[in-house]
């Protein structure tokens, strides 16, 4: 049966009273199917490799070729109407459990107990790093290292401990384009990873879950690495045509020998949390249901040490390596800013990008 033009508009119509969100493959799906209904194959230029969703949207359209606009109408319309079938009512019973934690500040800090907590807050986006993060980041490193507190903590909410940097930073581009932005994120990069080098009291990673990326890498950083068995360790950096920063280039060789930081970080292998403590980046492992009360118990016992022994020990630890750890931390992230100018890391960027575009 031929489909009219008017099945054609109730159906498009119909999408717009859809009751549930069909999220963005079938979004795409039916832009790139109406696009062909509407105007025929696609003959516009193709957007540039940093116009991410507008690129993502050309592909979907012009991978449906020659298609006719009669059968483009036709599977539009096929598409809706299995939709429509499927899509149901939220329910007003839907059990909290269910339902994503409310996100207010992406970052929470909190001093209790001589312990100074800084809480990555961004649960349902794995506490992925953006950029203003990064700031906040610092200037709460900044402010622990002169408040009463003997320890500090890094920790996340949720599930993840952080998903390291968040994509789409890489989206939000000024009047300078990328060169600006990749000047701008070397610089950013420097300053935080600086801050993590000097830092001058014990600093304490609590890793409550999956830990990606930047955030693995300065590990090797902190003075103690506290992990739930159910998190894990991964540094995809080839995968996003990236290379390692956090002076992982130099702490990870060292702290597990270069073969096995080679595994990590140039072929991305993914450690458990026993594999880490294994490899020395982990201090300890602890079953997940006991956690947060094993860590946090012996966290409280350890800040009632003498806080100025414990800086002048740290002091004499990190005295060694501190010159070393900011030439080490300026090369990289040197690297990193020509890496983000690559067609390596913008097509990864892309495609991580194009699974979520919003259209
Ligand atoms: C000053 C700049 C310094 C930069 C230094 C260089 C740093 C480099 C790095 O850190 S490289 C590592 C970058 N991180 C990643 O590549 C991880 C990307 N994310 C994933 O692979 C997955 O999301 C996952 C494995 C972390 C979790 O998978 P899953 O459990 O299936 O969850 P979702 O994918 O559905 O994630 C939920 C929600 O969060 C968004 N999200 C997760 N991680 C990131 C991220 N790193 N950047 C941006 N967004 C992220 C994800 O897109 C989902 O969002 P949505 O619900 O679709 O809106």
């Amino acid at each position: 049966m031929r489909t009219s033009q008017k099945d054609f508009n109730d159906a498009v119509s119909q999408v717009k009273l859809l009751k549930e969100d069909p999220g963005n493959e079938v979004k795409l799906k039916l832009y790139a199917l109406y696009k062909q209904a509407t105007e025929g194959p696609c003959n516009v230029p193709k957007p540039g490799m940093l116009d991410f969703i507008n690129k993502t949207k050309w592909d979907a359209w012009n991978a449906l070729g020659s298609l006719s606009k009669e059968a483009a109408r036709q599977k539009y319309v096929d598409l809706v109407s299995s939709l429509s079938t499927s899509s149901k009512s939220p329910s007003p019973e839907t059990p909290a459990a269910d339902r994503k934690p409310p996100e207010g500040n992406s970052l929470v800090v909190t001093s209790e107990d001589g312990i100074t907590t800084i809480r990555l807050n961004r649960p349902t986006k794995k506490n992925a790093l953006t950029t203003q993060m990064y700031h906040d980041i610092i200037a709460a490193l900044q402010a622990a290292s002169k408040d009463e507190s003997t320890i500090t903590v890094l920790t996340g909410s949720g599930d993840y401990y952080c998903s390291g940097n968040d994509l789409t930073n890489f989206t939000h581009l000024s009047a300078g384009g990328l060169e600006e932005m990749a000047r701008s994120g070397e610089v950013l990069l420097r300053d935080f990873v600086d801050c993590l080098i000097d830092f001058p009291k014990p600093l304490v990673a609590v890793v409550n879950g999956p830990a990606v990326g930047i955030s693995v890498t300065i590990l090797g950083l902190f003075d103690v690495v506290y992990a739930t068995d159910r998190a894990t360790f991964h540094t995809p950096f080839s995968h996003l045509g990236q290379s390692p920063e956090g002076c992982s280039s130099y702490t990870f060789p060292k702290i597990m020998g270069s073969s096995k930081a080679a595994e990590m970080l140039l072929f991305g292998k993914k450690l458990t949390a026993q594999e880490a403590c294994a490899r020395g980046l982990v201090t300890e492992v602890f079953p997940d249901g006991t956690f947060q009360k094993e860590v946090w118990a012996r966290l409280k016992a350890y800040s009632k040490l003498p806080p100025n022994a414990l800086r002048i020990s740290k002091q004499i630890i990190r005295k060694q390596e501190k010159e070393k750890l900011h030439a080490v931390n300026a090369e990289e992230s040197s690297v990193l800013r020509e890496r983000w100018l690559s067609d390596e890391c913008m097509n990864a960027i892309a495609s991580f990008l194009s699974r979520k575009a919003k259209l």
